[in-house]
């Protein structure tokens, strides 16, 4: 059975660890209810376009831990949608494939996609009347009961993780592929994206299973048609499915296959050297690891891609102890690359350079239930380490105030190749493999808590494209934005010349630069050299329409401080006035205008008022403002001088009047009133 997430609030008492802070609300007679279905969408609802769900029930074996509200979904299987950003969605695909252009971040950040396969408890764990401590409510929701908690008695250790996808035990291989996200992945390598899927959990919990199927399918030639064969398996055949249906591009697909093996990273494709370890780089050029030497194979047909995947999975180190029999004691990478060359519109040639990694971990191991003695510890220590390394890494990519920081990707091989799949580029699923036996109850809570964290990580996918390419497709934007943006500006600055006509300021007459006229379709017969000139061209050009369009702004601003100053003035001018009219009007002695005051008889008239101030006009039909004039602040300065002069030119007079006994005498019969205050 399938089930996938959806932000359902959890209505157990013990709630998930998304919101442990809440558990001390835990009520003591804790029971196992599943919560609530808030969102439960039908098969014709959830269908994945490209991927049509099948109209089989998923569920091939009916869980005993089912409840009755699931009773709806015995005929019909409820799929419930995770959220927005599923990987598995082709809308999604689709958005961003036609955001893609450049080498530039195509789309928002993206989450790490991850889910959970439940194995069902072997015949041994059966035998030994081991019990599932897994429960699937729905809604991509596991519980895990982890029995009594040691330190208080009544108290119940039980716990809710919601992930994208859920594959109970009784989930197929083929379930895998429909289901995970693989697809989408595939499709995303197809674009040009770096893809990664990788199985974690701990030894024993059916990583190989799902990513490879049993190990005795590679020892003989494998049938196509076993319906045990693991993800790759199925998710090659799933890419030559999509590359035939792409009749437009031409496609060339390469893979390696390595292991990392107690620190070392060991070809498993060219085994003849001795194998001795490869070296992993950081490449500038890149930003990124990579490794040395790597022998590469060109896969044609889908015959040679399984061909890889038969002679790594020979060549890998296998061992068996106490938890598993075949146990895979490295870390191993199967990569393709997927190298497209697409014809786009106007004959130009893209290519991008896709990647799909598919990485198999090796399993954690707890020593002493393994019983790992001699190399088989060492390898268990050499395991261990490298996923503690990721673990925390894992840690703080998830975490928000560290993810700026440090992250120890250097600290081990694994994680080295993995960095970018983790926290950079790519687009990436994460397959948590759990056991549902009692005993493996430590292992698989820890599996799961890693996993929910992972869920957290955000990557920004970008697509790998030539950079030449690249150049020329973001150089033909670059021409039609800036061909947008000369064209504004033309009709802004047209738009202003017939405005500024009336405008002395404005030089009309100011020469214009030729404009380079394009066709666009024939940009892809220019040179890279030629399309870089005409883009030059454009930007010179928009640069002198900016800087134009930059001066009749600053000249229209002038324009208004100075009108708003003389309306200020204006206004108090009229002021000024009408007090003067009001002291005339109120003097017996000074008629206001003689015709006006003696031929009014309401007082209100005797008021000398200019008719034309308050005529309804616009302000710049009223005044003409003289440019060559000063500027207010220069103004005042040299109104300030007037005055001190005149001032001085008056105290002159009166010192000299004074000075003259005569004129003084008929000065002091004069009212003292006469004289400002500031001579007295
Ligand atoms: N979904 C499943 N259905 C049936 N059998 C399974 C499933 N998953 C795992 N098994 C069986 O469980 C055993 C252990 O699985 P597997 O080797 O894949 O584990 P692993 O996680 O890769 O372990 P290790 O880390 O030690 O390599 C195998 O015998 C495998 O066939």
């Amino acid at each position: 059975m399938v089930t996938r997430a959806t932000s359902v609030p959890n209505s157990i008492d013990s709630l998930s660890e998304g919101n442990r802070s809440r558990r001390n609300t835990t009520k003591r007679d804790t029971k196992l209810k599943p919560p609530p279905r808030s969102r439960s969408l039908t098969n014709s609802q959830t269908r994945n376009k490209r991927n049509p769900s099948p109209t089989k029930s998923l569920n091939s074996r009916s869980s005993n831990s089912r409840n009755s509200d699931r009773s709806g979904s015995r005929n019909t299987p409820i799929l419930v949608r995770s959220r927005e950003h599923e990987i598995g969605s082709a809308d999604t695909l689709e958005i961003i494939a036609s955001k893609s252009t450049g080498s530039e971040p195509s789309t928002p950040d993206d989450n790490v996609n991850v889910v959970v396969r439940v194995r069902p408890l072997s015949q041994k764990e059966r035998q030994a009347g081991h019990e599932s401590i897994l429960q699937f409510p729905g809604n991509g929701q596991v519980m895990i009961d982890s029995g009594r908690d040691s330190g208080s008695r009544n108290k119940t250790n039980v716990r809710v993780f919601t992930y994208n996808v859920v594959f109970e035990p009784g989930a197929t291989q083929d379930d895998i592929l429909d289901y995970s996200g693989i697809k989408r992945l595939i499709e995303m390598a197809v674009e040009g994206f770096s893809c990664t899927a990788f199985c974690y959990g701990q030894t024993g919990s059916g990583k190989t299973h799902t990513l490879t199927g049993p190990p005795d399918l590679f020892q003989n030639r494998p049938n196509p048609a076993d319906p045990r064969h693991g993800l790759i398996f199925r998710a090659f055949l799933y890419l030559f499915q999509m590359l035939k249906s792409r009749t437009d591009t031409h496609f060339v697909l390469k893979a390696s296959f390595l292991e990392i093996y107690n620190e070392k990273v060991m070809d498993l494709l060219n085994t003849g050297s001795g194998r001795k370890p490869l070296t992993v780089r950081w490449s500038k050029k890149s930003g990124g690891f990579f490794v040395e030497n790597l022998f590469t194979v060109d896969c044609e047909e889908l015959d040679d891609l399984l061909a890889v995947l038969e002679e790594g999975m020979r060549n890998r180190a296998v061992g068996s102890h106490q938890m598993n029999d075949h146990s895979s004691r490295s870390h191993t990478i199967l990569t393709v690359h997927i190298i497209s060359e697409q014809k786009m519109e106007g004959g130009i040639f893209i290519s991008k350079h896709g990647k799909i990694n598919f990485v198999d971990l090796a399993g954690s191991e707890m020593t002493k239930k393994t019983m790992s003695e001699g190399t088989t510890l060492e390898e268990a220590n050499n395991i261990n380490k490298s996923l503690m390394v990721l673990g925390y890494c894992i840690a703080s990519l998830s975490d928000s105030k560290k993810k700026s920081g440090h992250i120890p990707y250097r600290d081990s091989q694994l994680t080295k190749l993995l960095a970018d799949s983790l926290a950079g580029k790519g687009v990436t699923l994460m397959i948590a493999c759990v056991s549902p036996a009692q005993y493996n109850h430590a292992e698989t809570l820890n599996t799961l808590r890693y996993a929910f964290r992972a869920k957290r990580i955000r990557t920004k996918p970008i697509i790998i494209m030539d950079p030449r390419e690249a150049l020329i497709l973001s150089l033909k934007r670059d021409i039609q934005a800036l061909e947008a943006e000369n064209e504004h500006l033309k009709n802004a600055i047209n738009l202003h010349h017939e405005n500024a006509a009336m405008s002395e300021s404005f030089d009309i007459n100011q020469p214009q630069l030729p404009i380079p006229k394009i066709d666009l379709q024939k940009l892809t017969e220019l040179g890279g050299q030629e399309v870089t000139e005409l883009v030059k061209l454009y930007m010179q050009e928009n640069e002198n329409l900016r800087q134009e369009n930059n001066q009749i702004y600053a000249q229209r601003e002038i324009l208004l401080r100075d009108h708003e100053i003389v309306s200020r003035e204006n206004e108090k001018l009229l002021k000024k006035l009408e007090d003067v009219n009001k002291v005339c009007v109120r003097s017996p002695l000074i008629t206001a205008t003689g015709d006006l005051s003696g031929s009014q008889e309401d007082n209100s008239a005797n008021i000398w008022t200019n008719p034309e101030v308050f005529e309804e006009k616009p302000i710049d039909e009223r005044i003409s403002v003289d440019k060559s004039r000063p500027s207010q602040s220069a103004q005042r300065v040299k109104d300030k001088k007037i005055i001190a002069k005149q001032i001085l030119e008056m105290a002159d007079r009166i010192e000299r009047q004074t000075a003259d006994p005569e004129k003084r005498r008929e000065l002091e019969h004069m009212d003292s009133g006469y004289m400002p205050d500031m001579f007295t």
